[in-house]
């Protein structure tokens, strides 16, 4: 199968690294920081999103044009777009075991195009990645089924497309481009609760056989 996967909150736990970057801003404009816990509630429509979300959390947004503080944002979080943001555990051994088994990987995410590679090749996944879609990819964003489309053509194969993600963007995105969603629910994410799914997995190591019982349904 082309698997489509997407980057923060499913991949890679990034939302301190983003956190940072924003509370950056937010310290220049003397407001106190956001921590990751509150911060994860403004993930999942892409940066300006996120920026615009924590401005208008702590206060509302200054002049009322966010541009300025999404540009102060991007420059500050490329400078070290890794920091702390690592995989989710398992994630790489079941990377490999699912190409191994002959699937191919794309990465499809709101994230800048540019930051996301980074993040990927310093974490050494690129390969078994061989795909990405990301902000500035397309004019669009997700849940445009654009941008999982884009990422599906990227990889060799007519094979069946699978989406797996974290939120309700990407559920949305591939209900739009009408192919299958699997959802990483690890324990204890409560809003993993209200993500309609055609299956979900808790821990990387079950995503492989979770795929494996997917594509036997589908055959
Ligand atoms: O940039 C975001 O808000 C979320 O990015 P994602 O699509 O990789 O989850
Ligand atoms: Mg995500």
């Amino acid at each position: 199968m082309r698997l489509v996967i997407d980057l923060d909150e499913t991949l890679v736990n990034s939302v301190p690294t983003l956190a940072a970057a924003a509370n950056v801003v937010l310290g220049e404009l003397g407001r106190a920081p956001m921590s990751a816990e509150d911060y994860v509630a403004h993930v999942g429509w892409g940066m300006r999103a996120q920026i615009k979300g924590v401005l208008e959390a702590t206060g509302g947004v200054p002049g009322g044009d966010v541009g300025p503080y999404l540009r102060r944002m991007i420059e500050v979080y490329a400078a070290d777009p890794l920091g702390e943001t690592r995989p989710y555990p398992g994630a790489r051994a079941a990377l490999e075991l699912l190409v191994e088994r002959g699937h191919a990987l794309a990465v499809c995410t709101q994230k800048p195009e540019a930051q996301a590679r980074e993040i990927l090749e310093r974490l050494d996944l690129v390969p078994p990645i061989t795909g990405l879609t990301g902000a500035g990819t397309l004019d669009v964003l997700k849940p445009d089924p654009a941008m999982l489309h884009h990422a599906a053509g990227q990889l060799p194969g007519e094979a069946p497309v699978v989406m797996i993600g974290d939120s309700t963007v990407d559920a949305q995105t591939a209900q739009n481009a009408g192919v299958p969603f699997l959802l990483f629910a690890p324990a204890g994410r409560a809003k993993s609760a209200d993500v309609p799914a055609q299956g979900r997995f808790a821990a990387w190591s079950e995503l492989p056989d979770l795929v494996a019982r997917l594509e036997a349904q589908a055959a």
